[in-house]
């Protein structure tokens, strides 16, 4: 299989989906779990409900009047147009009637929904931003993008039709047997004859629709998720001219979302029509029965017109609440599937968090909390003034670690390490001898298996995660760069930092040449991941947010694109002015960056194999002397 194509393939496969059709509604804790957001628009609804009341009246008493037209003037031979006119009157203000309420009733109804859905999108962002990058790992953004965009429309659309129709719908059903029973029990007795009828074929068709339905979701997302891969792999796929391939790919989802979509629109119109013979059925019953009761003077015409306006009203909500059942089903797998993703704690959480989670689940077994010396005063705020931790030296040691992202492989085995505050550390290695790992580690992307890594003493873990984030600045391997200006970029759009200081921290790493020839200078409003820029550039951009947020340590990850030499000198001498007076530990992909290192450590396997200076490791004769032999080679080659 072609490489862009086997690692679509890879994630998609591995990842975990929950967009399975399997997926089986839970109706009692999906509303269970909704019941608390629609709590607060408890008064609202009650206003929803007297709208509809009104509004169902005022509309299924219009037949009643005209029966009464027919009955009691028309056919009574009264003559009497004053009543007439008076009736016509009624009958437009209950129209009107019909009409306002009904307007209120959908615009509070769609204003408690949107407000519910709203928060609920909001707090699943939040929530799926808290997890670790482990979660990320073990699940495709295809399927998260899903779960925010179309799981919370499943909901949107709960409130604008499944509810609404069940308020409306279900109080007019009731409403008209009233009414009928009203008019004449014998007849209306007659038309609930067909009502077992009407059910079963309503169940029938709901288990069949319920899964053509869950199969035209299930391949819509599968569809989408492809998309947002190639999305955010569009570099490989055009790098391995993947587009044919791709294409055909997407043929075949869209082709099966097509045909998936078709078998849908068949079944719920092979469902409306049926409704309409049944309707017509009980109009021709109604009528037969009615007619020879009228012929037989035994029922007033008025009454035999108004039946069978009301069976006409009463066929079509029970095809609308039951056309709901999709909407219902889908909403209430999104909510398990939105509630699933609520119920996932994040793997890495504060201690302060870790405490409550185990005091709201005293049987969870946690992780004793250590003692930390780190305070939060010595790391909060903008600057490092008011944050106060121009006291943390930035020691690190990695005591006796190990790690695998897997169970059963391990990447880390045992490994120690002890870094001077200040020092300058440089990291080589094969390809997957685990460097990136150490890092992650150390910002706890990920915690260690065994053994601790602590920062003057304390365990990051006992470090509250906004802390150790301002306390160790990462510059990975393709900087990533948001939509927004370049200001806006270095400064991490946190307004508190000055433009001016921007500008400096540019100047400093020799960023400030390299923007200024763009367009709109500092206010050249990047793309989605920095497009425009090159790899050297982005970096240097990155080195540039490095001064303005001033961490203890700093963190490297060198890019392994190979960079002019011009770029790459920009990038040695930001290395040297950010790495003054902090705790550095580079990556390097190129030896030439980390000569000058204090110490180089080779690592292999997830073990530090040698360790020393440039030139002692080359006295050594061993792996780095291998490594640099080779880059030399390569650079006279
Ligand atoms: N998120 C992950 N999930 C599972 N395995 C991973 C993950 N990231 C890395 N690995 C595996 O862990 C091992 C070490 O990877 P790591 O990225 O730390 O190596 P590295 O030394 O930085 O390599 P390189 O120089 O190529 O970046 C590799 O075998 C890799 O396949």
């Amino acid at each position: 299989m072609r490489p862009a194509q086997a690692i679509h393939n890879r994630q998609a496969d591995q990842k975990a989906d929950p967009n399975q059709p399997e997926a089986k509604p839970q109706y009692v804790s999906a509303f269970r779990a909704l019941s608390g957001y629609v709590k607060p628009h408890r008064w609202s609804l009650a206003a929803v409900f007297g709208c509809t009341v009104v509004a169902i009246l005022s509309e299924l008493l219009q037949p009643y009047l005209m029966k009464i037209a027919i009955d009691d003037n028309l056919l009574a031979g009264k003559n009497d147009y004053k009543a007439l006119l008076m009736i016509c009157a009624v009958y437009l203000c209950l129209s009107l009637s019909s009409f306002i309420f009904s307007y209120i009733q959908n615009n509070v109804l769609q204003n408690i929904g949107q407000s519910i859905v709203g928060r609920i999108r909001m707090e699943l962002f939040g929530h799926i931003m808290k997890q670790s990058m482990g979660y990320f790992d073990r699940t495709s953004s295809g399927s998260l993008i899903t779960h925010v965009s179309s799981d919370t429309e499943a909901l949107n659309q709960f409130f604008n039709q499944v509810l609404l129709s069940l308020f409306r719908d279900g109080l007019t059903l009731a409403f008209i047997i009233v009414m009928m029973f009203q008019l004449d029990a014998t007849l209306a007795l007659y038309c609930m004859i067909l009502l077992p009828v009407i059910f079963m074929i309503a169940i029938a068709f709901r288990s069949f629709m319920r899964t053509t339905y869950q199969l035209a979701r299930t391949r819509l997302s599968r569809m989408v998720a492809f998309v947002a891969e190639n999305l955010s792999g569009m570099g490989l796929v055009q790098a391995f001219h993947q587009q044919k391939e791709q294409e055909r790919q997407f043929d075949e989802r869209n082709g099966l979302y097509f045909r998936a979509n078709l078998r849908e629109i068949r079944t719920n119109v092979l469902f409306g029509r049926t409704f309409d013979i049944l309707s017509n059925l009980s109009i021709a019953l109604v009528t037969w029965i009615g007619g020879i009761a009228v012929l037989g003077k035994n029922l007033e015409f008025g009454v035999l017109y108004a039946f069978i306006t009301y069976i006409r009203q009463f066929f079509q909500p029970i095809n609308t609440i039951t056309q709901q059942w999709n909407t219902l089903q889908s909403a209430t797998v999104a909510v398990t599937r939105i509630w699933t993703i609520f119920g996932h704690k994040p793997d890495i959480m504060d201690k302060d968090e870790e405490q409550a989670e185990s005091a709201a689940a005293p049987q969870a077994k946690g992780r004793q909390p250590r003692v930390m010396t780190l305070t939060t005063e010595q790391v909060q705020g903008a600057s490092e003034e008011a944050m106060g931790f121009g006291n943390v030296r930035g020691e690190i040691d990695f005591e006796h670690i190990s790690f695998s992202y897997e169970e059963g492989i391990p990447i880390i085995q045992g490994l120690d390490l002890h870094i001077e505050p200040g020092e300058m550390i440089g990291v080589v290695g094969t390809t997957g001898a685990g460097k990136s790992s150490l890092i992650s580690l150390l910002c706890r992307f990920y915690d260690v298996k065994e053994g601790s890594i602590r920062i003057d003493g304390t365990d990051v873990r006992d470090i509250p995660q906004a802390m150790l984030h301002r306390l160790i600045g990462l510059v990975q391997q393709e900087p990533y760069l948001y939509s927004g200006s370049i200001v806006d970029n270095v400064r991490m759009f946190d307004t508190t930092i000055s433009r001016e200081d921007v500008i400096r921290a540019c100047e400093f790493v020799g960023a400030d040449a390299i923007v200024r020839k763009l367009p709109e200078g500092y206010d050249t409003l990047l793309s989605e991941r920095g497009s425009g820029l090159s790899a050297g550039e982005r970096q240097l951009i990155s080195f540039a947010r490095i001064i303005v947020f001033k961490p203890k340590v700093l963190i490297l990850d060198e890019a392994s694109a190979n960079l002019d030499s011009q770029t790459e000198q920009l990038i040695q001498n930001a290395l040297s002015v950010v790495s003054k007076q902090r705790t550095t530990i580079v990556i390097a992909h190129r030896l030439s960056t980390i000569m000058q290192a204090d110490r180089i450590i080779v690592m292999s396997h997830g073990e530090i194999v040698e360790q020393g200076s440039h030139q002692e490791l080359i006295e050594l004769g061993g792996q780095y002397r291998e490594l640099y032999d080779h880059s030399q080679g390569q650079q006279a080659g």
